[in-house]
């Protein structure tokens, strides 16, 4: 057992480490969704583990918030996709209220883009492009029973999953009509950048009628 507190422990660990990337404003394009671009494929180019995993978060019409990790599908002129079941309890937030806050954190190169946005469902071949193309294991786990519910064993769900494999097998152009590519319709977007000795530096594109304008933030 440790003597020292958790406090102490958790104050000794290394936060940014290695050589960061630069983060030069001036150099910004006009458009964020060109600079989520950049920094993403700079994330992939530096082997940066699971790039495209993000952080979601929606809140119920009561306030009630909720977060949770999800992949980023695709990046379009229009915003940020990504799929999910819309019978989920995310699904159901946000049906009732279709906004959301991204999160990619990018810790090999001290990068965090937010995202605030509208969501809404994209057009349904694009949800099932998705699902066809998941691997055969996650698409039954999809179909094997109701996301987020309470489970009485795990093994009703590998039992669901070889169930759920055998249909597919059967019909493999099937998609279950819940499955559903989210578009997020950015409104603004921040991106921050560590650097030596703890300076920050941060940029955030906000949208208004005329377009994107860009301000610099206190770190
Ligand atoms: C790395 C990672 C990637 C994930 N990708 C997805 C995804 O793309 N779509 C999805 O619905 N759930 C994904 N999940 C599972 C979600 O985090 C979550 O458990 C599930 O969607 C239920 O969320 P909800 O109860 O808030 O609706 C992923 C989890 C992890 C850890």
């Amino acid at each position: 057992m440790t003597e020292t507190s958790w406090r102490d422990n958790l104050r000794a660990l290394p936060v940014f480490t290695g050589d960061l990337p630069t983060f030069d404003t001036d150099a910004t394009p006009a458009s964020p969704i060109a600079l989520l671009e950049e920094w993403l494929s700079g994330a992939i180019s530096a082997n940066v583990a699971q790039p495209h995993a993000m952080t979601l978060a929606t809140a119920a019409v009561d306030g009630s918030p909720s977060a949770r990790t999800l992949l980023l599908k695709d990046i379009t002129d229009e915003g940020l996709w990504f799929a999910s079941l819309d019978s989920s309890p995310k699904g159901r937030e946000l049906a009732a209220n279709p906004k959301a806050a991204l999160a990619l954190y990018w810790r090999e190169q001290g990068r965090q883009v937010r995202v605030v946005g509208s969501i809404e469902k994209g057009p349904r071949e694009v949800s099932e492009k998705d699902f066809l193309a998941r691997k055969p294991g996650a698409r039954a786990a999809a179909i094997a029973g109701p996301e987020s519910e309470v489970l009485s064993s795990q093994q009703k769900f590998l039992d669901r999953v070889e169930e759920a494999k055998a249909i597919l097998e059967f019909r493999p152009d099937f998609v279950p009509d819940e499955w559903t590519a989210y578009l997020v319709r950015p409104e603004s977007i921040e991106f921050w950048q560590a650097a030596r000795e703890r300076d920050q530096v941060r940029l955030r594109y906000s949208r208004d009628e005329s377009g994107w304008s860009k301000s610099l933030l206190w770190p």
